[in-house]
């Protein structure tokens, strides 16, 4: 197995915000997500990945390279697409296309070229008469462009419309295929989560956690649908209740059990949907461990 990002025990501090990273392994050929509320430290997590932030403890190694080293080669192996696009307003995309595929020796014009006519990205204009949506979508031709093995997008889909935020999911299930890429990606968006992530990583006040098998979390936790309210406040497992008889549970298992000794019958039992566990953690400033 290639882990192309190692992260060992990472610590952080912006003046009174702290960010503390545990050991995590990405590997290679998967999709990881970067959930977290706003100012939760998703992009100085990022920012630290691409050395742009300096950390105050801790490593960090891109294919076995520290991203301190002297020699920065290991930056043309990722795609970095921060937030907003800063210094490229008086260019326009074929220029900054030219840069790229100079600055790239991996860039692919044919990526470049399919991504940006799909969604009629103007090539011609200049970035800053770009409306904020179809920047993001050259930002993000630019760097599918770049053909990297790693890809760190931080929120791409927050600006764009619902048929662009579909063919990029489909573009980028696309480029994973092969399994040679490595995605690390922020988002808000759960069905950005819900189709691309196989991985989760959840960042509560700039506390990390490890990384979460998507369908593991999904099944860790379950949703009761009783047929009489139980006799007590709470039940083992149980993390809310919702129409006093419906008790969503992280430890299924615990709850069935509990329920049959008492008697307590379940009417349906389902799997909640990933936005529901994912509201649930972030409410709750829960860390999991699964
Ligand atoms: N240069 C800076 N100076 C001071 N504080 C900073 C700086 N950069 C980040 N912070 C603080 O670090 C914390 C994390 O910010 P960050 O931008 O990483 O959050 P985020 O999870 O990406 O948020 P969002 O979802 O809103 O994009 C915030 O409290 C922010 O105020």
């Amino acid at each position: 197995m290639t882990f192309p990002l190692v992260i060992k025990n990472l610590e952080k501090s912006i003046d009174d915000f702290h960010l503390s990273i545990p050991d995590l392994a990405i590997e290679e050929g998967t999709v990881t997500a970067v959930v977290g509320t706003n100012g939760a430290g998703k992009s100085t997590f990022f920012k630290m990945m691409m050395n742009l932030v300096k950390q105050d403890n801790g490593e960090i190694e891109v294919y076995g390279h520290s991203v301190r080293d002297v020699d920065d080669s290991w930056k043309q192996q990722i795609a970095y697409q921060a937030q907003t696009m800063i210094g490229c307003d008086a260019f326009t995309g074929e220029q900054l296309r030219n840069l790229m595929a100079e600055l790239y020796p991996s860039w692919d014009e044919a990526l470049f070229r399919r991504f940006s006519e799909k969604l009629n990205i103007p090539l011609n204009k200049k970035v800053q008469k770009l409306s904020p949506g179809v920047k993001t979508k050259l930002n993000l031709a630019l760097n599918f462009g770049k053909n990297t093995s790693i890809l760190m997008l931080d929120e791409p889909t927050a600006a764009m419309d619902i048929p662009s935020r579909n063919y990029f999911i489909q573009f980028l299930l696309e480029l994973m295929e092969k399994g040679d890429r490595t995605v690390l990606i922020a988002s808000h968006q759960a069905d950005d989560i819900k189709k691309l992530a196989d991985y989760l990583v959840f960042i509560n006040k700039g506390r990390v956690s490890q990384l979460l098998e998507k369908d593991s979390l999904a099944s860790s936790y379950r949703l009761f649908w009783l047929k009489e309210e139980p006799p007590v406040s709470r039940v083992p497992g149980e993390i809310k209740r919702t129409y006093k008889k419906v008790i969503l549970s992280n430890q299924p298992d615990a709850t069935m059990t509990y329920l049959s000794q008492n008697n307590l019958v379940i009417v349906d039992e389902q799997i909640p949907e990933l936005e529901d566990i994912i509201q649930e953690i972030l409410m709750e400033g829960e860390m999991v461990d699964v």
